[in-house]
């Protein structure tokens, strides 16, 4: 089997959270991306977080420890949206696939990850399609092919993670199958303040 990576979001600007970084903010004591790496840890082999270089020291500080090599895979312009950063941190994959998660998925489920592993051989994408619309921030990509099809949007002045999508042979995790496979929580992101607490409540039942 080829190596598996997991890609994590961190570049945002977690305004929608307040004056403190949501990725290693305190989730019932846990900084959120560690819960996020904790959970799919188990079902990959290196980890590459993708956020601004100032954001790499704390970042590094809550992932000590993890049991599987991370790399930081840095912005060179920050603010240039979640599919520039996913382009930088597709970049910096070693193996062939690549799990991409944004870093406020606290609930993110390994055996649904493992799920979308097994079914990307002979693909570029796997995305899960729980609702209307794609899950592209929890999906399994073919890392250069996806990294590639980004820039490419980029260049073209597109913002939607589902346009360079659309250029890959993808496979789609239809409602049904996120249900079989998956924990119906997997999806669920944590924006604000609200968002953290009702995480928190969740995480104690
Ligand atoms: N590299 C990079 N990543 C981004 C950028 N904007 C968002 N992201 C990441 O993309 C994912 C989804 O973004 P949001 O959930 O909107 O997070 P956010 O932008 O920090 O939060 P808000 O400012 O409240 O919208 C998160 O994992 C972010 O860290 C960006 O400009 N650059």
């Amino acid at each position: 089997m080829s190596e598996r990576t997991a890609v994590v979001l961190a570049g945002g600007r977690s305004t929608r959270f307040g004056d403190e970084d949501k990725a290693v903010a305190d989730l019932a004591g846990t900084p959120m991306i560690r819960r996020v790496v904790d959970r799919v840890a188990p079902v990959v082999d290196a980890v590459v977080i993708n956020c601004r270089a100032e954001q790499t020291p704390a970042i590094r500080e809550a992932l000590d420890g993890v049991g599987r090599p991370v790399t930081f895979a840095e912005d060179e312009s920050p603010d240039e949206g979640p599919m520039a950063g996913m382009a930088t941190g597709l970049r910096a994959v070693a193996g062939e696939y690549a799990f991409v998660v944004a870093c406020d998925m606290p609930f993110v489920d390994p055996e649904f990850v493992d799920y979308l592993f097994e079914r990307a051989p002979g693909h570029e994408a796997v995305v899960p399609r729980p609702e209307q619309w794609f899950e592209t921030t929890h999906a399994v990509y073919r890392a250069a092919a996806m990294a590639e099809a980004c820039e490419a949007a980029l260049d073209a002045g597109e913002e939607r993670i589902v346009a360079p999508l659309f250029e890959l042979d993808f496979v789609v995790v239809d409602a049904e199958a996120v249900r079989e496979h998956g924990h119906r929580r997997t999806f669920e992101n944590c924006n604000t303040r609200e968002d953290f607490a009702d995480a928190e409540r969740r995480l104690r039942d």
